[in-house]
C-alpha cells in the first residue's frame, strides 16, 4: 500500500468524529493503513494541531468500536494528524493548505499520493473540488483521489451537473462515491454469494425463484435532521442510492468473483434492464409513507409532522415501498420489492428470496423456501425448508438453517470503505454509471411526486408500514416475510398445539 497523505474536508464534522476518525483508528490498529501516513483535519476555525489531537482522542474514545487501551499506539496514531483551517470557498486557504501538506510530505519522506474527503455539505462538492486543482494541491507526481459522501445530487438533472464539474478536477477512476451499504460486510459478501456457490448458482434465476425482497427498515424517526430529511425523503435518502445498490448487487450475476470494472459492468446492466416506470402506472407501483403517531417499546411516539423543524402540513415520504422488474434473461417476470421507512416496527435490513412452489395452487399448503440475507442488526443467512411435523406426520413444518453468522466485533462499513480507498480499489463505490442510471429510475417517482399522482400513506409509527405496501405485495399473490419466518405464525400455531396435547 502506498505511502500518502489524507485530507479530510469536515474534520471537525459529525461524521468525521463517529465514522471516520474511529476507522482510520480501527486501520490504524490492524495494520491496514500505509507504513508512514499523514492525515490533514480541517474546518474553519483556527485550532492548534495539538488541540484538534484531544479532539479526535475524545471522539475515539465516544465511537470507536475498540478502545484505545494502549496509550503509545493512540499517541502514535494522533500524532499523524495535523490541523489547518480552511474554508471552502477561498482559495488563498487552499493554498496554505499545499504547503501544510508538502511540508508533512517532506518530514515524513512520502511521496505525492492524495485522498480527498469530502465530508462537508453538498453545497461545497464543486467549490472544493476546483480549488483543489487551482491551488495545484490535485498536480501530483503520484495518485490523487476524491472521496465523495452523500448525496450526489437531488435529482438525474443536479447529478449530471455536479459529476460534470467534478470531471473538470478528477477523472472518473480517481473519484470515489461512498454509499455505506456498499462497505457492510454481508453486502460485500453479495459479490460472491452466487457465483461461489454451485447450489445458489444453479437456482439463481426465474426458472426458481418466486421473487426478491429487500427491506431496510428503521425504528429511529426523522431525529434532529427535519432540515435535510423532509427535502429528500425515504426517496432520495435510501431509495436512490442505498436499496438500489442492494438490488445491483442481489441480481448481478458475476461468473466469478470479480474486479471493480466487472462489478461495474454488470451492475450497470442490472439498471439497463430496469424496466422503466410509466407515468399512468406508476401508482400501482410505489407506495409512499409517512408515519403518524404511534407506540414504541410502549411509548407513545409523535407523528412526523409533529417532530421539531418539520414544516406543517408537510407531504415528505417517510416510507416507500417499490415493486421493479429486471427486463433480462435471468429475472424476467421476477418481482422484485423494495420496502424502507422510518418508525417501522423493527430496525432490519435484509433481502429475503423466495423460490417457486412447484405444487403451488395444490393444496399443499408448504411454506415456500426462503433465502434470508440478514445485513444490519445482525448479519446472517439462512435458508428455510420444510419438514414433516413430529406431532402429525400428515403436517409440513417450515425449519430454519443458519449458514453463517457473523461475530459482533466486525469492521465497520466506514473501515472496510476507506480501507478500499486508500488500497485504490473502487469495486465497492458507487460509479457514475450506476449513478446516473439510479437517478434515471428515480426520476419519474420524484415527478409523480410533486404531481400527487401518488396518494400519501400514513403508518403508525411502530407498524410494518402502510396497508398499501402489503397490497403491493398480495396483488402478485405474495406477502412480505418478517424477520422470523419460522418462528412467526407457525410458531404460536404450534404452541398453541403442545399446550392442547399437554
Ligand atoms: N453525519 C452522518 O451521519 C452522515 C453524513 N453524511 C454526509 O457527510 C457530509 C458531512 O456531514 P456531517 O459531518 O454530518 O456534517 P456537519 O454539519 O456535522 O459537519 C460539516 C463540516 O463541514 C465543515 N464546513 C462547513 N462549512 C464549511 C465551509 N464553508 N468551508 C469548509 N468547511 C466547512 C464544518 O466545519 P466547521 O463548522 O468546523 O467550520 C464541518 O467540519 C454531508 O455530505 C452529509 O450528507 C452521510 C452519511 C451520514
Ligand atoms: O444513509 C442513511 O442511512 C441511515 C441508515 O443506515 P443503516 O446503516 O443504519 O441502515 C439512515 O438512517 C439515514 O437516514 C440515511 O441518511
Amino acid at each position: 500500500m502506498d505511502n500518502m497523505t489524507f485530507v479530510l474536508f469536515g474534520g471537525t464534522g459529525d461524521l468525521a468524529k463517529r465514522k471516520i476518525y474511529p476507522a482510520l483508528f480501527n486501520l490504524y490498529i490492524d495494520k491496514k493503513m500505509p507504513e508512514t501516513f499523514s492525515i490533514i483535519a480541517l474546518g474553519r476555525k483556527e485550532t492548534s494541531h495539538a488541540e484538534f489531537q484531544q479532539v479526535v482522542a475524545k471522539s475515539l474514545e465516544t465511537f470507536s468500536r475498540r478502545k484505545a487501551n494502549d496509550q503509545a499506539v493512540l499517541n502514535a496514531f494522533l500524532e499523524t494528524i495535523r490541523y489547518a483551517a480552511l474554508d471552502a470557498g477561498n482559495l488563498e486557504d487552499f493554498n496554505k493548505l499545499r504547503t501544510l501538506v508538502e511540508q508533512r510530505e517532506q518530514e515524513l519522506n512520502i511521496p505525492d499520493n492524495r485522498l480527498f474527503y469530502l465530508s462537508v455539505a453538498p453545497e461545497f462538492f464543486e467549490t472544493i473540488a476546483f480549488n483543489i486543482k487551482d491551488s495545484g494541491l490535485g498536480s501530483t507526481q503520484g495518485w490523487k483521489r476524491l472521496v465523495i459522501e452523500k448525496p450526489f445530487g437531488r435529482d438525474l438533472q443536479s447529478a449530471r451537473h455536479l459529476n460534470e464539474q467534478l470531471g473538470k478536477a478528477f477523472d472518473e477512476s480517481e473519484i470515489y462515491r461512498i454509499d455505506h451499504y456498499l462497505g457492510k460486510p454481508m453486502v460485500q459478501n453479495l459479490e460472491i454469494l452466487e457465483s461461489s456457490n454451485p447450489i445458489l448458482k444453479a437456482l439463481w434465476s426465474n426458472h426458481h425463484i418466486a421473487n426478491v425482497q429487500i427491506t431496510a427498515s428503521e425504528t429511529v424517526g426523522v431525529e434532529e435532521r427535519a432540515g435535510y430529511y423532509d427535502h429528500s425523503g425515504a426517496i432520495r435518502d435510501m431509495v436512490q442510492n442505498h436499496m438500489l445498490q442492494l438490488l445491483m448487487m442481489i441480481s448481478m450475476r458475476l461468473p466469478r468473483k470479480g474486479d471493480a470494472s466487472e462489478v461495474r459492468m454488470k451492475k450497470r446492466n442490472v439498471m439497463e434492464s430496469l424496466r422503466p416506470l410509466q407515468m399512468d402506472t406508476i401508482a400501482q407501483n410505489v407506495v409512499r409513507g409517512q408515519y403518524a403517531a404511534g407506540e414504541m417499546n410502549g411509548k407513545r411516539v409523535p407523528a412526523y409532522i409533529d417532530e421539531p423543524g418539520v414544516p406543517a402540513g408537510s407531504k415528505n415520504d417517510t416510507f416507500i415501498a417499490l415493486r421493479l422488474w429486471i427486463d433480462n434473461y435471468f429475472w424476467s417476470e421476477v418481482p422484485f420489492y423494495i420496502r424502507t421507512g422510518k418508525r417501522m416496527k423493527e430496525k432490519s435490513t435484509r433481502i429475503v428470496i423466495e423460490f417457486k412452489e412447484p405444487l403451488k395452487g395444490q393444496n399443499t399448503n408448504n411454506d415456500p423456501n426462503l433465502l434470508v440475507i440478514e445485513i444490519n442488526p445482525n448479519e446472517g443467512i439462512f435458508i428455510q425448508l420444510n419438514k414433516k411435523d413430529p406431532l402429525n406426520n400428515e403436517k409440513l413444518e417450515p425449519m430454519r438453517i443458519n449458514f453463517y453468522e457473523c461475530g459482533t466485533d466486525l469492521p465497520e462499513a466506514y473501515e472496510n470503505l476507506i480501507h478500499d480507498a486508500v488500497r485504490g480499489d473502487s469495486t465497492f463505490f458507487a460509479h457514475w454509471d450506476e449513478v446516473e442510471l439510479s437517478w434515471q429510475y428515480v426520476q419519474p417517482i420524484l415527478d409523480a411526486f410533486e404531481q400527487d399522482l401518488i396518494p400519501l400513506s400514513y403508518y403508525p409509527a411502530g407498524s410494518n408500514g402502510p396497508e398499501a405496501s402489503d397490497q403491493l405485495v398480495a396483488a402478485d399473490g405474495f406477502k412480505w416475510w418478517l424477520d422470523k419466518p419460522v418462528e412467526g405464525e407457525k410458531a404460536e400455531e404450534k404452541e398453541k398445539e403442545l399446550a392442547i396435547q399437554r
